[in-house]
């Protein structure tokens, strides 16, 4: 697998280019402020409202989609993955240069057809494997996270080189950069962010509470102990696999760990990732997601309403309160 680095990407391929970043949220704002330190001339494309505002006081030049579109070279579409189609059609195709470079930090809209660039344009992926403000913190901190790059269109034979110097600009090239394609990024982003990341371990931590707490355990001690502890323990398995987190737990947990494992996380489980892997291949998941963004997402929100008004919320918060390293 061809990795990437620092070395491997020229800074000089964004010399005198001008980057837009459309949407000033989780990502768009994480490599705006990581490009302009990084050296890059960064303008940032909005409708009027709150990140508009926050753009502004962070310092950029902000334009509407279609002046930021009209100005630049490099045009990253940070939007939500519902929006993007809308607002290309709308702002972004009528104005976009020839030669210029289209990219994305997700494949969604190009995988599944809802934006098709004209063969004029470069048509690239920058996806940084982790959310937003940490692709920002890791960058303050020295670090990166590792990013996805992918090229769909090469219009001036220049559009690897771009990517690369766009993903050392945010910082993902101090930790790694590999090439993948866009079905590869958007099937397995979706696959990991519903059955692992968001899905799978909010599900996992919500039946643990709320078996200890129908068992008749205090809310706070179960909190403790399947929400706040999963960090520490994941921190362990990120920084050296599963072995490090085995070498730092009791034999007695590992034990546990080892043969209850299996029944908890069972061969149903295996069924159901291979069903959702299924509806996001065949397009079913995309097909159905917007379609519940034409009708105001009544099922995104009943959901996360219900989430939220969950006790492990508010014990959450009660918890975090306590401790002084939550305290502002
Ligand atoms: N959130 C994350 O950490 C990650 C997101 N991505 C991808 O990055 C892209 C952006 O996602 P997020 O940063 O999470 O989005 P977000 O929801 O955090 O931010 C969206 C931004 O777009 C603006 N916006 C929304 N509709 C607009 C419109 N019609 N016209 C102009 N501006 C509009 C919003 O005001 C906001 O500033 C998506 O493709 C997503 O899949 C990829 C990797 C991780
Ligand atoms: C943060 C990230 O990588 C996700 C979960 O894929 C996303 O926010 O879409
Ligand atoms: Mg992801
Ligand atoms: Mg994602």
């Amino acid at each position: 697998m061809q990795k990437y680095y620092e070395s491997d990407a020229d800074p000089g391929t964004l010399e005198g280019k001008t980057i837009a970043v459309i949407g000033y949220g989780s990502q768009g704002r994480g490599q705006a402020l990581n490009l302009r330190d990084s050296g890059c001339q960064v303008v940032i494309g909005l409708r009027p409202g709150s990140s508009w505002q926050r753009a502004s006081e962070d310092g950029f030049e902000v334009y509407s989609v279609t002046e930021a579109v009209k100005r630049a070279d490099i045009i990253q579409i940070l939007l939500p993955d519902e929006n993007q189609a809308g607002v290309y059609r709308a702002e972004i195709s009528p104005n976009i240069r020839e030669n210029a470079c289209l990219m994305f930090s997700h494949g969604f809209n190009i995988h599944y057809g809802q934006i098709v660039p004209p063969p004029t344009v470069d048509v690239v992926m920058v996806a940084p494997k982790g959310p937003g403000h940490m692709v920002r913190r890791t960058y303050e901190e020295g670090k990166g996270v590792p990013a996805l790059i992918a090229i769909h269109q090469d219009a001036t034979g220049k559009a690897h080189a771009i990517a690369l110097a766009y993903a050392r600009g945010i910082g993902a090239t101090r930790a790694v950069v590999l090439e993948t394609t866009f079905a590869e990024e958007t099937e397995t982003d979706l696959f990991g962010e519903q059955a692992v990341l968001c899905g799978g371990i909010t599900s996992l931590i919500k039946a643990g509470f709320e078996t200890l707490v129908d068992a008749g355990y205090a809310p706070e001690m179960a909190y403790l102990e399947v929400l706040h502890e999963t960090k520490l323990i994941v921190d362990l398995i990120y920084e050296g696999g599963f072995t490090k987190m085995r070498d730092s737990i009791s034999n007695t947990a590992q034990y546990g760990d080892l043969t209850r494992g299996p029944r908890v996380i069972g061969p149903e489980t295996y069924v159901a990732m291979q069903e959702i892997l299924e509806e996001i291949q065949n397009g079913e998941f995309a097909k159905e997601w917007m379609l519940e963004n034409m009708v105001n997402r009544p099922v995104f929100n009943a959901l996360t309403r219900a989430d939220e008004e969950h006790l492990i919320e508010q014990v959450g918060k009660e918890i975090r309160g306590f401790m002084p390293q939550f305290r502002k």
